[in-house]
């Protein structure tokens, strides 16, 4: 089977403009769900992925493999590699474009084996928009920024209403993330009084 893949983005896009409000390169991007296996805090286990967003509509973000995510003895689950690609994607989309949006088809290329021990550098670039649906596409870099590539993907975020989530997801974790973004949203506008009052 080739390696060659179907032009990308697949469809006449839009560039993808970012918000007016999106976080400006710099800006460390925190957890947007304690529960989240891809950021989450409370997820002993989980991937723990910490993002930043980059110059001219990027995001980098990283993390670092443990024997809690192996598949092959010593060697990363490919599921769970492509499962830091959909955070890594996803947090792009959810914070430059601030549009609810859901992952609608995932496409990785595993190029070397990612060990035990060692810490994926994830680029993502946000590649254009049209109608509903979003293209986004990453690379996951070995041990540094600019080391070898190991796995790349690219992915189709289709935008949703806020109804999604409440039609089909948990209720009470719903209200639990509710009060987080508020209580977050309160100590923000604290500090901004702090500074500048
Ligand atoms: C900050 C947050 C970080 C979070 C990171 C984690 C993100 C996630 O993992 S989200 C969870 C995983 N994803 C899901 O659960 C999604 C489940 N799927 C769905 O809910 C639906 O199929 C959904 C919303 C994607 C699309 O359904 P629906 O709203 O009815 O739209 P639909 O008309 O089918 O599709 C919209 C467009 O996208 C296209 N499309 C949808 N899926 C695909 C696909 N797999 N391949 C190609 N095109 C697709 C359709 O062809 C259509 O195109 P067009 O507008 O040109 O006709």
């Amino acid at each position: 089977m080739s390696r060659v893949s179907q032009p990308w983005p697949p469809v006449p896009v839009e560039p993808a403009e970012a918000h007016p409000k999106a976080p400006p390169a710099g800006t460390e991007l925190g957890v947007h769900f304690g529960e989240c296996f891809g950021c989450g805090d409370e997820v002993e286990s989980g991937l723990h992925l910490r993002s930043r967003v980059g110059e001219g509509q990027t995001v980098h973000s990283k993390f670092t493999v443990t024997a809690a995510h192996q598949g092959a003895p010593g060697l990363a689950h490919g599921g769970l590699l492509a499962c830091a690609f959909d955070e890594a994607l996803g947090s792009t989309v959810g914070n430059l474009l601030r549009r609810p949006a859901v992952t609608g088809k995932l496409e990785t290329d595993f190029r070397r084996p990612v060990p035990v021990g060692s810490t994926l550098y994830i680029a993502t670039r946000l590649d254009g928009i049209a109608g509903r649906k979003i293209y986004v596409s990453a690379d996951g870099h070995l041990d540094a920024e600019d080391g070898p590539i190991a796995v790349s993907a690219r992915a189709l975020f289709v935008v949703v209403g806020f109804e999604h989530f409440s039609n089909h997801g948990d209720p009470q974790a719903l209200e639990k993330l509710a009060a987080a973004h508020e209580k977050a949203k309160r100590a923000r506008e604290q500090r901004e009084w702090e500074i500048n009052p």
